[in-house]
């Protein structure tokens, strides 16, 4: 029986995302502080000795993509790009526990092509080097560079450029989703005639010790995206209102495209506790008490274990 590997699929939050600038082929410049989450899909799968790829989607977000097919799954995609660019005749039966809300703000897809390729070139003991890794992750997204990093930092340019900051501590979060998708470039063309904003403001020296000092930073930026996202779906104002009122919230904010938002709190018993009644009040949304992953939770994450449910 050959070894079953597994790699985590943490999401991804953007804790401000300023809209910079655009390319003349459409795709927007951006400047965000990126950080990723102990909440996030989990990617497994063993080793095929004919080359076929095979996934099978399970867990409570796995019918928003069970019917497409899976053939345009980004894991899938992303194990294609890997076989063709190694020239390996080996394959895999890979198993997606999609956790994440799909079409979110928080790059679930771009988190799952990220563990694809980590996955696999453990599996297939591939020695690409990183040119090659940055270019088949920017062809799958402009997120999954990001999440191939997988570490705190400020991302630029339409998403390749990554500049790595001081870690974060743990933070507590609520992350929440009110249960309907928007579509990325849906959200950028809305915003079509709102201007940009000045790059470079955010000091990437910075050292933060609390949700709370870096709360108050954060107040300085925002996400260019939100007043677009919220003219589609107004319910994210709901969102940001329920995560802003419960005791501790230091900060609400959209990430990335929406609709999901974040809250950090200043203890994780606020999280937890504001998570709860949010959720007493919102059965259909999607409410997810968590923390930002740092060095050490990271670690402790690459061993094996999966994410809390
Ligand atoms: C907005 C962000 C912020 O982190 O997050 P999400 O909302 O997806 O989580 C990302 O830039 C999304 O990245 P990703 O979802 O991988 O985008 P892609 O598939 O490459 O592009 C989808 C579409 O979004 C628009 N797009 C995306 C990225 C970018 N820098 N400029 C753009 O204009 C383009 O219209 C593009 O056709
Ligand atoms: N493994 C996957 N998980 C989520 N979405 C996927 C996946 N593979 C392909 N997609 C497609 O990618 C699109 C963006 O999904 P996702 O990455 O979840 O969005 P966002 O970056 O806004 O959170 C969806 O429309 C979905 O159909």
């Amino acid at each position: 029986m050959s070894a079953t590997y597994s790699e985590q699929a943490p999401a991804k939050i953007n804790l401000f995302l300023h809209v910079t600038g655009k390319r003349d082929d459409g795709y927007h410049l951006l400047e965000s502080l990126v950080c990723f989450t102990a909440t996030g899909d989990v990617l497994s799968g063993e080793c095929r000795d004919d080359g076929a790829i095979n996934l099978t989607i399970t867990g409570p977000m796995s019918a928003s993509l069970v019917l497409d097919d899976t053939r345009d799954n980004l894991v899938v995609r992303a194990a294609r790009l890997l076989q063709d660019e190694s020239g390996t005749a080996l394959g895999a039966d890979l198993v997606l526990d999609k956790r994440l809300p799909v079409a979110s703000g928080i790059g679930g897809g771009s988190a799952d092509a990220a563990a694809a390729i980590r996955l696999l070139c453990d599996m297939w003991q591939l020695d690409l080097d990183q040119k090659a890794l940055a270019r088949i992750s920017l062809t799958l997204g402009a997120d999954v560079p990001v999440c191939l990093h997988g570490k705190t930092c400020l991302m630029s340019g339409i998403g390749e450029e990554l500049t790595d900051l001081p870690d974060l501590p743990e933070i507590p979060m609520v992350l929440i989703n009110p249960g309907k998708a928007v579509s990325t470039p849906e959200i950028f063309k809305t915003r079509e005639d709102e201007g940009f904003s000045i790059s470079g403001l955010w000091d990437i020296e910075r050292e933060f010790s609390s949700g709370a000092s870096l709360a108050d930073a954060l107040s300085d930026c925002g996400n260019d995206l939100t007043l677009a996202a919220t003219s589609i779906l107004p319910e994210i104002c709901d969102v940001l209102n329920a995560l802003a009122r419960e005791e501790g919230c230091l900060l609400a904010r959209m990430s990335g495209s929406g609709a999901t938002c974040f809250g950090i709190y200043d203890t994780k018993e606020q999280a937890e506790k504001a998570a709860n009644a949010i959720a007493s009040q919102h059965v259909d949304w999607w409410i997810s008490p968590t923390q930002t992953l740092c060095e050490q939770t990271r670690e402790l994450s690459n061993i094996g274990a999966s994410f809390p449910d």
